[in-house]
């Protein structure tokens, strides 16, 4: 029952860069021929030769479109149209493109919530509606989207992002329950921090609350991520996470999501109690965190009116 990748057509959004890239690898080195999905064409240049290294065999094709995934439906439904001309029906279509903006609520401008909800939602839902019917009708396909450990829990600073990162979650459960009468499955990966130019991006502007937060989880390599996400999606799981945090947080947050094995769900009801009992130490300590900042925030502010 596991997707085979030799041979198999794999769609990564948000493939040039971080995640993505490090999937289009995994993938490629597992046998699969690629299309990455992006919008800067000198990206993508250089991503298709990283990844046209790690080659198995001489038949493999790495194909490159510029578009942007959360703009205009015809155009990215055109864009797969070319992708399936050239490499044959998506097997596998992996969400990765995606941007992250930190803040408190009133700092963020309002325009930052649209664009966030266009690029990591609607950006997901573009590509799975253009694939959709072609898996359905072949009875095969994997479509993987990826949310965020901030899609599982709201933090400082992540108003915009996280509502985005969550709205991910709904679009799944409602279509997986859709799709897996006819063999397609779909995954949902909750990476935690993870070492991408996206995420050295973020940080030039996290507040420090979000960064002493974060500092809870540690920081991961995109490669391993990538392996994980990759493994997960080719079994049909639903969940995918990483580390003992992630581990905790999609047990915690399982709610009414499908379940891929009776081990996976045995586990989810024995340790639901004691997973909540860590949580609420966790959010004991990030609450600290914000009171801490803010106190820090005010004596300073007063010290420079006396000053
Ligand atoms: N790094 C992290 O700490 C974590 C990241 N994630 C999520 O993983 C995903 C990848 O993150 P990361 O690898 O850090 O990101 P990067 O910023 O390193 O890469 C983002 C990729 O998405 C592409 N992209 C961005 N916007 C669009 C768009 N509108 N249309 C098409 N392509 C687009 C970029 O190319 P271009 O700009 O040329 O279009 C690039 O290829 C994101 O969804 C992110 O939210 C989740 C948890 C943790
Ligand atoms: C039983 C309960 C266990 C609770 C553990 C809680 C750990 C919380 C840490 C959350 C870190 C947020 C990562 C966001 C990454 C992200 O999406 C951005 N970096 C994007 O660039």
């Amino acid at each position: 029952k596991p997707l085979g990748l030799p041979g198999a057509h794999v769609v990564v959004t948000g493939g040039s860069s971080g995640i993505g890239k490090c999937i289009a690898i995994e993938c490629y080195k597992q046998g699969a021929f690629i299309t990455l999905v992006a919008r800067n064409e000198d990206k993508l240049l250089q991503a298709k030769k990283e990844i046209e290294k790690h080659s198995i065999n001489d038949k493999q094709v790495v194909l490159c479109i510029s578009v942007d995934v959360s703009q205009d439906y015809n155009q990215v439904e055109n864009v797969i149209k070319q992708a399936q001309e050239k490499l044959g029906p998506v097997d596998m279509l992996v969400n990765c493109a995606g941007t992250s903006v930190s803040g408190k609520f009133e700092d963020l401008e309002v325009s930052t919530f649209e664009r966030l909800m266009s690029i990591n939602y609607l950006g997901s839902v573009y590509p799975s509606r253009a694939v959709i019917t072609t898996m359905k009708e072949r009875r095969v396909g994997r479509i993987v989207f990826v949310s965020s450990q901030a899609g599982q829990l709201g933090l400082f600073g992540f108003t915009a992002y996280s509502a985005s990162k969550f709205a991910i979650r709904g679009l799944a459960e409602a279509l997986q329950m859709e799709v897996k009468p006819y063999n397609v499955y779909i995954t949902v990966a909750y990476p935690p921090d993870t070492d991408t130019p996206g995420f050295a991006e973020e940080n030039r502007t996290k507040p420090l609350e979000t960064r002493l937060i974060s500092e809870t989880t540690s920081v991961c390599k995109p490669e391993q991520v990538a392996k994980q996400i990759v493994k997960d999606a080719i079994q049909g799981n639903f969940n995918s996470s990483l580390g003992s945090d992630g581990y905790m947080l999609s047990a915690l947050t399982c709610g009414m999501a499908p379940v891929t094995s009776i081990t996976e769900g045995l586990q989810q009801v024995v340790t639901m109690g004691l997973f909540r009992t860590i949580a609420l130490f966790y959010l004991g300590s990030f609450d600290s965190i914000v009171r801490r900042c803010m106190m820090q925030r005010e004596k300073s502010e007063i010290a420079n009116k006396t000053a």
